[in-house]
């Protein structure tokens, strides 16, 4: 992904890197207005096959507004997305899905009275009926397939011990690995995790840096998260956007990112040469 703006500050941010393939998700000179409230300000953004983008900023900065105007739970005010060229600034989240969009929440949205196992097959029946394929949600019971491949995403994330627990008494850390494995289920092209990490213990974190990791390898995702912990970001990131008051004021590569000075005053809290 690569993060345009045309501001004043439009010669810091992205242009300059090469991209990883052909561009999956853009968006071109985004606003969005809550009311009076004006969050994004003239954001582009591409997306290319095989990226893992990072978008960092301080609290309020416009991060998850961000990411529903790209995942399609909010319209844009004005401007632009499209993916793979096509227009969908208008069309809803779960048309999105359908093209390959696949996302998970700051707070964990699973079905909290129903158990790992279903919230997943429930996620797959949907990608099926999407896709026009069997009974879908008119189906009387389950299909076995179906079942076996929740089984298996469920072990693939490490969920299978607590596959007949309900999501409202999931541990935490759980719940977001079962959110992880409902947006898998739809067989994304493009995973957008907002803070995945959000509230887990150091070691929660670093399986689920590891798990996302080797989730992105083994399905050739391609990758936009926001994330606070700065460890998870250079970990993960192969590309970072700095967003500022709903402006991108910095993007590129993490190391080059990490030394601009500009980042360091308004992000990190250090001046120049005090790393
Ligand atoms: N539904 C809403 N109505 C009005 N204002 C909103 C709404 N949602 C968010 N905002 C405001 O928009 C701004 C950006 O919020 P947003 O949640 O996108 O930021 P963020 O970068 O994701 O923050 P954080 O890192 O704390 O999650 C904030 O000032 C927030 O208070």
């Amino acid at each position: 992904m690569t993060l345009h703006n045309e501001t004043s500050l439009a010669s810091r941010a992205a242009g300059a890197l090469p991209a990883h393939g052909s561009t999956l998700l853009q968006a071109r000179d985004v606003f969005k207005n809550y009311g009076p409230i004006k969050v994004l300000k003239n954001v582009n953004l591409d997306l290319a096959q095989g990226e893992r983008h990072v978008v960092i900023g301080p609290n309020g900065a416009g991060k998850s507004t961000l990411f529903k105007v790209l995942s399609g739970e909010l319209p844009p005010t004005s401007g632009t997305i499209t993916l793979r060229n096509e227009d969908v600034s208008t069309q809803k989240g779960y048309r999105r899905v359908r093209k390959g969009v696949g996302r998970s929440f700051q707070v964990a949205r699973v079905f909290l009275e129903m158990t790992a196992l279903d919230n997943v097959a429930v996620s797959i029946e949907a990608r099926e009926a999407n896709c026009g394929r069997n009974g879908g949600f008119l189906a009387l019971s389950t299909p076995r397939a179906i079942i076996d491949e929740a089984l298996g995403l469920l072990s693939d994330l490490g969920l299978y011990a607590v596959k007949d627990t309900q999501g409202a008494v999931l541990a935490h850390g759980d719940r977001k690995r079962l959110e992880l494995a409902m947006s898998l289920a739809l067989k994304p092209k493009i995973l957008m995790l907002d803070e995945p990490t959000a509230g887990m213990s150091p070691t929660d974190r670093a399986a689920a840096v590891n798990l996302i990791d080797r989730i992105v390898r083994d399905n050739q995702l391609s990758l936009l998260l926001t994330e606070h912990d700065m460890g998870v970001v250079f970990q993960l990131g192969t590309r970072l956007s700095v967003l500022h008051y709903g402006e991108v004021v910095v993007s590129g590569e993490p190391d080059v990112v990490r030394a601009d000075p500009l980042v360091r005053e308004i992000y990190l809290g250090r001046k120049s040469g005090h790393a």
